[in-house]
């Protein structure tokens, strides 16, 4: 197998974060190593402070460690510019956020394409684009309503369709379903394990077991550190909407 193959989509090695200093500090991530190969869905769980956003921001270039190295296929993240990080962030890494974070005023289909103009897609690619997302997403019918006039689980989808515009290596969700139903949770969750067949490396930080049961691996979180990892055979969704009674 070549270097390439082997070369994990994100690495991070020693990586540590500290807010403040003095007797207010606090080290939310504490001195972290993580491989995460290409293909691999990975679940992180733990406890509410223990930093699971505070890593995934870090592992995704939103923020930067105070100390350690983060790898995106190979090459540092954590000490290029402002501005190849902000590139990066743009075409290498889709966020998808518990609050969704779409632009309220744009449609669903221009929020989708948003991220593919910025990148520098050509406005009629951009479309197409967005338009094929939204299809594969279930929302091909509601491409020109706003956010507003959508539920929760739809703008949840928008979102993830956003986040794959310009087919990330890697897609990063924090509390995916965090704001959502059990009915849109496991439509979310559905659509992530699609990515996952697709072979859409994932990164999910998650309080919800459901979510969690589908990775291939999940990871503990406490006090900064990873405590505990385990590799998982993977439930299905269709399992869990008959176990949930939510079978169509
Ligand atoms: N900008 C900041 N300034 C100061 N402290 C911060 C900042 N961001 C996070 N923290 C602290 O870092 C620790 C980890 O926070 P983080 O949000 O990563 O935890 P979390 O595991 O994602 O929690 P939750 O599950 O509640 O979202 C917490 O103690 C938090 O108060």
């Amino acid at each position: 197998m070549s270097d390439a193959a082997d070369t994990p989509v994100l690495r991070a090695r020693g990586v540590q974060k500290e807010y403040g200093k003095g007797d207010g500090l606090v080290r939310a991530v504490d001195g972290v190593d993580l491989d995460i190969a290409a293909g691999e869905t990975v679940a992180i769980m733990g406890p509410s402070g223990c930093g699971k956003s505070t890593l995934l921001h870090l592992l995704g270039g939103l923020d930067r460690p105070s100390a350690g190295e983060v790898l995106l296929s190979g090459r540092r993240i954590d000490n290029i510019s402002e501005k190849a990080l902000a590139r990066m962030r743009r075409t290498d890494i889709g966020f998808v956020f518990q609050s969704f974070h779409l632009m309220e005023e744009l449609t669903a289909v221009e929020n989708v394409e948003l991220s593919a103009l910025l990148a520098g897609r050509s406005p009629r690619a951009a479309r197409r684009r967005a338009e094929e997302l939204l299809e594969q997403v279930g929302l091909a019918g509601r491409a020109r309503f706003l956010p507003s006039q959508l539920s929760g689980g739809q703008r949840q989808r928008v979102a993830v369709a956003r986040a794959l515009s310009n087919e990330p290596q890697v897609v990063l969700a924090d509390e995916p379903t965090g704001n959502l139903d059990s009915a849109a949770t496991l439509d979310v969750l559905q659509l992530f394990e699609g990515l996952h067949g697709s072979g859409q490396t994932l990164v999910i930080v998650t309080h919800d077991a459901r979510i969690a049961a589908t990775a291939d691996r999940m990871i503990s979180m406490r006090d900064g550190e990873l405590v505990d990892e385990t590799r998982l055979t993977g439930g299905t969704t269709g399992e869990l909407r008959a176990f949930a009674g939510l079978e169509d």
